[in-house]
């Protein structure tokens, strides 16, 4: 071999040597945001039950019979007593949530019950999916769990446009479920007070609308199927507040502290999922005064002041599932 050929071939192993080191590590989370390199779409392999024992690492073994969604059996025919009261538990709102549970529905919908491994993924409300280009990977999962009133439409490039679960409360339902969910999308109630269960009663029934005893006024017509309404197990809550941010449960101040929906959401995927992903999670340091913090609009963290969350507690839950491999983020964090 010529010696100019020698060189040649030298030079193609380090371009190829330098590739490599640059493609794997733009894969670690901590990297992706100064070498942003698009997530493979091939499917990840799913191991049935791994976010479950994940869970009972982090949540214990309780929460293994715990229903996702409140059933009215329950608080029908045996009145199930609950020890602690919204947002943790039912305790002293079982009337009215009675009357919610008889017009809605608590099955989790044969499309997820009958996958052999369900890959979900949680998509956060975070500005870090702006220009992700992370909506075809989005899309690819069984289960993508949307937030409050985050849009889908106009950012599908972004985000997706699948979604199959929707956590809401009554002052975060301000979205057209025609234009942002699909037909099929469980719309999953979060109660944080008896009030929030009326405003729903009444909303699907048609009846008289309430307009007192929220923090922001709710939608008064909100055009949905009630058979598409779950009522979230508040046990999530619970265990989301105690085991992830180690919050006291029975709080006397009147701000109380409690998980953000997103955590509540992650709590609850590796309940229902095998393989849990997230995404669009992360808020900005907070002397960082000017970042946006959503994907879809203009707001600060000052727009979180008294909502009570604390979010470097949760950065800290969050990085703590990220290490141990409970989940796996697409953005960076
Ligand atoms: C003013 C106010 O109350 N803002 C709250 C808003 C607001 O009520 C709804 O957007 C209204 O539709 O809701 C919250 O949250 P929000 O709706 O902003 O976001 C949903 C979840 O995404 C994760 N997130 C969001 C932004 C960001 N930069 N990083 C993130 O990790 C969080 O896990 C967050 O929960 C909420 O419900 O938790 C929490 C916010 O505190
Ligand atoms: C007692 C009361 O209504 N407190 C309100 C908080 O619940 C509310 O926080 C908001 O409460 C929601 C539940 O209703 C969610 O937890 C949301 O993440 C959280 O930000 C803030 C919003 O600015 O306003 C206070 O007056």
């Amino acid at each position: 071999m010529t010696s100019k050929s020698h060189w040649k071939l030298l030079a193609l192993a380090l371009v190829l040597v330098v590739v490599m080191v640059w493609y794997s590590i733009s894969r670690e989370d901590r990297y992706i945001e100064f070498f942003y390199f698009p997530i493979s779409e091939k499917k990840e392999p799913c191991f049935q039950g791994e976010a479950e024992r994940q869970a009972s690492k982090i949540f214990g073994n309780r929460s293994r019979d715990q229903p996702i969604f409140l059933q009215l059996k329950d608080y029908f025919w045996v009145k199930t007593p609950s020890t602690y009261e919204l947002p943790f538990g039912t305790k002293g709102s079982e009337d009215l949530l009675l009357r919610v549970l008889a017009i809605t529905s608590y099955s989790i919908p044969e499309s997820i019950k009958s996958l052999e491994c369900r890959r979900c993924v949680v998509v956060g409300n975070g500005h870090r999916l702006r220009n992700s280009s992370l909506g075809g990977v989005i899309n690819k999962y069984d289960v993508v769990i949307r937030l409050n009133n985050a849009p889908v439409a106009g950012y599908e490039g972004d985000v997706g446009s699948k979604t199959t679960i929707r956590l809401f409360y009554p002052e975060s339902a301000h979205f057209d479920p025609k234009i942002e969910n699909n037909p099929d999308t469980l719309l999953v109630l979060v109660a944080f007070k008896a009030m929030d269960f009326h405003w729903i009663e009444t909303i699907l029934s048609d009846k008289k609308r309430v307009r007192k005893g929220f923090w922001k006024q709710p939608p008064l017509i909100w055009d949905v199927n009630p058979k598409q309404v779950r009522i979230l197990n508040p046990f999530f809550m619970e265990i989301a507040a105690d085991k992830l941010l180690s919050l006291p449960i029975q709080q006397p101040r009147k701000i109380k502290q409690k998980p953000t929906t997103g955590l509540l959401a992650i709590t609850l995927a590796l309940h229902l999922c095998d393989l849990v992903h997230i995404a669009g999670f992360g808020y900005p340091d907070a002397s960082n005064k000017k970042q946006t913090i959503h994907y879809y609009e203009q707001i600060t963290l000052k727009s979180m002041a008294g909502s009570g969350h604390n979010v470097s507690q949760e950065a800290i839950a969050i990085k703590r599932m990220l290490e141990m491999g409970a989940v796996k983020n697409l953005t960076y964090f």
